[in-house]
């Protein structure tokens, strides 16, 4: 055999042993193989395709009219060589993810590249394309080329471990844990001192960074989501989190205290009666007053303007299936529900600066359970949208605020265990997931920290107010 066939073969050889062992090495070395292979065709890809792309899906700009004069007749038409916007692709931060700029044209607006994030994804043959604008006469495209939620480097089981190692790379450089994810330093917002503490780490976000749920930049949030979608669980990641801070955790669940009863020793103040709810919230009505008169006598506007010494913690009062407070049959019962509806209300408009958080969740939120609970919607400026099981609570969690995220939670499949649509502090939204945590997990953090469960004065001197 001449050495020029031998040669042939070689090649061969080579290039059919590395087409069997792609999955092994991509799955071995996922950021190698990202950076060697995955990046540079995806992004020949995109390069190769984008031009015809932005013609198909209407992101071009005609240079004239459209229109000319054939003989005596005006003919309208597409211009064959119409301008296309700039596609600038990045060099990638993150395993499978990339990032791209377009520089919108005069006359486009960013919904005209939202439409097109589904062509852009099947062009590309990537999992997904989030288009968002943050920025006057530009969108930014991320482009995921695997989904995050369900890779195996985030998979429930070792999440705990990434974000770990997400947090020491984050002090590593210097920041805040909380800050990790938000882009550069100069794009986070300056926190008071102190309300750190509320900033809880939940799990992965599609874009591959933590889900951090931020009730600093957002007080009040809604959890929803069909039976067994993941709101327990992710109520048991929130408590995991605070439980060894100086936060007041405060339950209320209807479910006859069920599923917020294991939190009990963290706890100060479970309410497993509507009754019971009542005199909670009233409590903490009277507390809320007592902090607008301290903040009154000091001079300042909220509770984080306070001397460390004579600042109260954050009180985070947990709902759980918030229908069955508003799903009463009798007359006494009618009133009680609608006194909650008051309180919860009130705590949601004042709460922010005087330290009062809510987490409302629930399986439905429709406008059947009565205006009460639509109001308390409208101040629940957070959302989180598991599952569902009809369309109408997915549109009452995100419709009003972000109509466009309704059909991405309507696609969320039952074997998506955890993932919801979420929205964030910078007013996106974004599907994520959060870690898995075990009833025993939770169980056993609340045991090991109920030494610091603060008292809350006017809860304590309450009657047959649950008090763990
Ligand atoms: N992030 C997650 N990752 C993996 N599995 C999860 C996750 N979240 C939930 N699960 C699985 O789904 C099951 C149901 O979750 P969970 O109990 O949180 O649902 P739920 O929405 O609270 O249901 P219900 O309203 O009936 O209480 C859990 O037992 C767990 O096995």
């Amino acid at each position: 055999m001449s050495s020029s066939a031998l040669f042939l073969w070689g090649v061969l050889l080579v290039a059919v042993s590395g087409l069997f062992a792609a999955p092994a090495l991509s799955r071995r070395f996922p950021r190698m193989w990202w950076c060697v292979v995955g990046f540079p065709v995806l992004w020949l890809r995109m390069r190769r395709t984008w031009r015809r792309l932005a013609r198909e899906c209407d992101l071009t700009v005609m240079r004239g009219s459209g229109s000319a004069l054939v003989g005596r007749l005006a003919v309208k038409g597409r211009e064959l060589d119409a301008l296309v916007p700039h596609l600038v692709v990045r060099l990638p931060r993150k395993a499978r993810r990339v990032s791209a700029t377009v520089r919108l044209l005069a006359g486009q607006t960013p919904a005209e590249f939202v439409k097109a994030g589904e062509a852009m994804a099947h062009a590309w043959r990537v999992h997904a394309v989030r288009v968002t604008s943050r920025e006057r006469g530009r969108v930014d495209l991320l482009v995921s080329a695997t989904d995050p939620l369900m890779d195996p480097e985030v998979a429930p089981s070792s999440l705990g471990a990434y974000l770990a190692r997400l947090k020491a790379a984050a002090v590593a450089r210097g920041g805040l844990w909380g800050r990790f994810g938000q882009g550069s330093k100069a794009d986070v917002p300056v926190l008071p001192e102190g309300a750190s503490v509320l900033m809880v780490r939940l799990g992965v976000r599609e874009d591959a960074w933590p889900w951090v749920l931020d009730m600093a930049a957002v007080p009040h949030w809604l959890i929803t989501g069909a039976t067994g979608s993941g709101k327990s669980n992710l109520i048991n990641a929130v408590v995991v989190e605070l439980a060894p801070r100086p936060v007041a955790l405060v339950g209320v669940d209807l479910k006859g205290g069920l599923e917020l009863a294991p939190y009990r020793p963290r706890l100060s103040a479970l309410a497993t009666t509507r009754a019971e709810t009542v005199g909670v919230l009233d409590g903490l009505c009277k507390l809320l007053d007592t902090r607008m008169g301290q903040c009154r006598e000091w001079g300042v506007r909220s509770i984080w303007d306070l001397p460390a010494l004579v600042r109260p913690v954050p009180v985070v009062v947990i709902v759980d299936e918030v229908a069955e407070l508003y799903l009463a049959v009798d007359k006494a019962g009618k009133a009680e529900a609608a006194q909650c509806s008051v309180m919860l209300i009130r705590l949601a408009q004042l709460g922010r600066a005087l330290g009062f958080h809510l987490i409302i969740a629930g399986q439905r939120v429709s406008a059947d359970l009565g205006d009460g609970v639509t109001a308390l919607r409208a101040q629940l400026g957070g959302r989180i949208c598991h599952r569902v099981s009809d369309p109408g609570t997915a549109v009452m969690t995100l419709g009003d605020l972000y109509p466009e995220a309704v059909d991405a939670a309507q696609a969320i499949t039952p074997g998506e265990k955890g993932v919801a649509i979420t929205t964030d502090a910078e007013g996106m939204w974004l599907r994520a997931r959060a870690v898995y945590t075990t009833s025993a997990a939770v169980v056993e953090t609340v045991e090991q920290f109920a030494h610091l469960r603060p008292s809350l004065p006017m809860l304590d001197q309450m009657a047959g107010g649950g008090l763990g």
